[in-house]
């Protein structure tokens, strides 16, 4: 039986053609088997316990409630990296935008007309003076795919960078020039900043990390950007302190009824990620992540869930998603055994409250199928037991 997809937001169709039409619809039942989603708020949109997977096209999973989701044994995922360029490149245009008047200028040069355009113009270019990023310091909240690509690319401006993450990845940490020296905290980094911008994923722990205290020990003058989502900086904490002078400017991807219309800040529509290239990555990335899962039962790059990819090789694979207590391996192997059913190979791996098990055997006919997947299915902590066949 064909398996449905179901997409939220726009899903870039390089995506959608990895499942192939024999195997897969795509928005075609009530009853999806996985769900394809970009910023769509699923704390919002119901979902039931019979969708497996959901592939977030995209890097921030905010928009998920993971909690519920890992207690349906629904695997989330998401797509690392695949818009970071994307945002860096933005991150770029903004830092030059901050300090250097290219819209207000070419709004006037459009209204410069006559036949002395040329001596008009070279006139009124003092009003457009600028400043440089060379030689000033930025701050990099946040060293991961996005943050580590733009502290990068602001050597590359010739700004002096400083570094915060103290949770960075050994993959990221690879990626940074040894010119990027890490702070130990944000009261060490704040002060030392011209520009200060953010790349973490929001949590309830990230929540208001920027708020009038953080904002207090920043230089005078200095430049706030929030590229990474609403909420990590304190929007009234911020309207404060552009309005006592503190703050010079603040630019978002985050629009909202607090800061929409105040003169010194710049709000972009939450398009970050939103380039031809970062849209297909995404897609093309969650699509192989999903088919994987469907298909293989192997997890990368979930959030909230192991990692586990074992080759499929044997005739039937068994995937157990079930509670993170002790002896579960042995609970499920014993009715394996009961019905004398040889493992070929078997995975079992756990994160946080959840574990997954995946155990390869040979042929075994359906209704021995049946009856065991109904065994397994009465342990108390299993949640899901899929059988997929080679
Ligand atoms: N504006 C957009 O369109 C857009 C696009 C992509 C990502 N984002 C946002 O940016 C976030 C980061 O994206 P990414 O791809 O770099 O994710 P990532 O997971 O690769 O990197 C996040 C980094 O933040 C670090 N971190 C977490 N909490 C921290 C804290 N309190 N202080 C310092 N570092 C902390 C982590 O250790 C990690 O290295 C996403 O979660 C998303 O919310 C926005
Ligand atoms: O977290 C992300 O990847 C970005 O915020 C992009 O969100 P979008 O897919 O809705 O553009």
């Amino acid at each position: 039986m064909k398996q449905d997809i179901k997409t939220y937001n726009v899903i870039a169709k390089e995506g959608l053609e990895i499942f192939p039409p024999e195997k897969y619809t795509i928005n075609q039942s009530e009853r999806p088997a996985a769900l394809l989603i970009r910023s769509q708020d699923m704390h919002k949109t119901y979902f039931g316990p019979n969708v497996l997977a959901i592939a977030r096209a995209g890097a921030g999973v905010n928009n998920i409630p993971l909690v519920q989701a890992s207690a349906n044994g629904t695997v989330v995922f998401n797509t690392p990296g695949s818009n970071a360029n994307a945002v860096k490149e933005l991150i770029v245009a903004m830092l030059i935008l901050a300090n250097r008047p290219v819209v207000s200028s070419i709004a006037w040069a459009k209204k410069v007309v006559g036949a002395d355009v040329s001596l008009q113009t070279e006139k009124g270019k003092n009003h457009f003076a600028g400043t440089e990023l060379a030689g000033k310091t930025l701050g990099v909240i946040g060293l991961g795919s996005v943050g580590s690509k733009v502290a990068q690319a602001a050597v590359g401006l010739g700004m002096r960078v400083v570094g915060y993450d103290p949770y960075i990845s050994v993959e990221h940490a690879w990626q940074l020039s040894n010119e990027i020296p890490r702070a130990d905290g944000l009261s060490d980094l704040l002060p030392q900043c011209d520009y200060l911008t953010i790349h973490i994923p929001y949590t309830e722990k990230n929540k208001n990390l920027i708020t009038t205290q953080q904002l207090d020990l920043m230089k005078p003058n200095a430049v706030l950007l929030n590229y990474s989502r609403w909420g990590i900086v304190n929007e009234k904490a911020v309207v404060a302190a552009l309005d006592n002078g503190k703050l010079q400017k603040y630019m978002t991807d985050f629009s909202s009824n607090t800061i929409i219309g105040h003169p010194k800040i710049v709000i972009t529509p939450h398009i970050g990620g939103t380039t031809v290239e970062a849209e297909v990555n995404g897609a093309k990335m969650a699509a192989q992540t999903l088919r994987k899962y469907l298909e293989t039962g192997n997890i990368v790059n979930s959030v909230n869930f192991p990692t586990i990819e074992m080759p499929f090789e044997a005739p039937t694979r068994l995937t157990l998603i079930h509670q993170n207590v002790p002896n579960m391996v042995g609970r499920i192997t014993t009715i394996l055994a009961d019905e004398q059913i040889n493992i070929d190979n078997m995975i079992n791996r756990s994160r946080e409250k959840i574990a997954y098990t995946v155990i390869d055997t040979g042929t075994i006919a359906e209704p021995l199928l049946k009856k065991m997947k109904d065994r397994l299915l009465q342990i108390p902590e299993v949640i899901r037991v899929r059988v997929l066949k080679k």
